[in-house]
């Protein structure tokens, strides 16, 4: 399991340009970046004044291609992507990074090569060590690069994974504050979910509001 968070020299990515993105839920910016070594494009959605030092409501978001343009039930990225929007769209301020690490980076065809593995009854995490692959093989470098684009320092992450916010951490990019994304639970990915909190560490219980005390009410 390597989430390991080595930071790129500053050559690595290029940022190029920016479009208007009107969505469902709020016009955001869109701005791409491309990585030198590989030649791959990560995106950056961005809504309102993120450059003002206050903590960002933020999404580091890997890429899900079943999930998040096929609809997917197998596992929460398309409603996590969704909501992650949506949340940016209600507060008028925040950005989801969009990291083009398929299948925790080993790609689409090995992801689903993976998941026919999982129908043969491995788990998520088997499936990639049948493969050659570790559990997670994903990188957050990049983010912090993206990030100083946008003068963001502070986050508000919205995830389940404890990892990712380890990785940010390690990084010098300060989570503020964890804001759960649990969304999705289905038949058909509930046991991707048990085996993400079971074996990957995901926090997936949801947080109950604190007790009122007697009387208070
Ligand atoms: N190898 C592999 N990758 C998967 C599988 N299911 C989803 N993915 C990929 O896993 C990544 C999403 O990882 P998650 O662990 O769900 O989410 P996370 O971003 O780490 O955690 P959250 O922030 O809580 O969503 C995406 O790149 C998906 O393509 C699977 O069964 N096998
Ligand atoms: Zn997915």
């Amino acid at each position: 399991m390597s989430q390991s968070a080595e930071i790129p020299s500053p050559d690595e990515l290029n940022y190029v340009t920016s479009c208007a993105l009107p969505t469902p839920w709020a016009q955001f910016t869109l701005h791409a970046f491309v990585e030198k070594t590989t030649g791959k494009e990560h995106l950056a959605m961005v809504l309102g004044d993120i450059g003002n030092g206050a903590p960002v409501l933020a999404r580091v978001h890997s890429e899900c291609l079943t999930g998040d343009v096929l609809f997917s039930q197998r596992c929460d990225c398309g409603a996590q992507l969704e909501g992650a929007l949506k949340k940016i769209a209600d507060e008028g301020r925040g950005v989801l990074l969009y990291l083009r690490q398929e299948g925790r980076g080993i790609g689409l065809v090995n992801k689903i090569r993976a998941y026919r593995l999982q129908e043969a009854g491995a788990d998520t995490v088997q499936a990639n060590e049948q493969l050659g692959f570790k559990a997670d093989q994903r990188t957050y470098g990049l983010v912090k690069p993206m990030l100083e684009q946008f003068g963001v320092t502070s986050l508000r992450l919205m995830t389940n994974n404890p990892r990712k916010i380890d990785a940010m951490t390690k990084l010098g990019v300060e989570v503020a504050e964890r804001v759960p994304l649990l969304v999705n639970r289905n038949a058909f990915n509930q046991y991707y979910l048990d085996t993400k909190a079971a074996k990957l560490g995901h926090m997936m219980t949801p947080l109950t509001p604190a007790p009122v005390e007697d009387g208070a009410l």
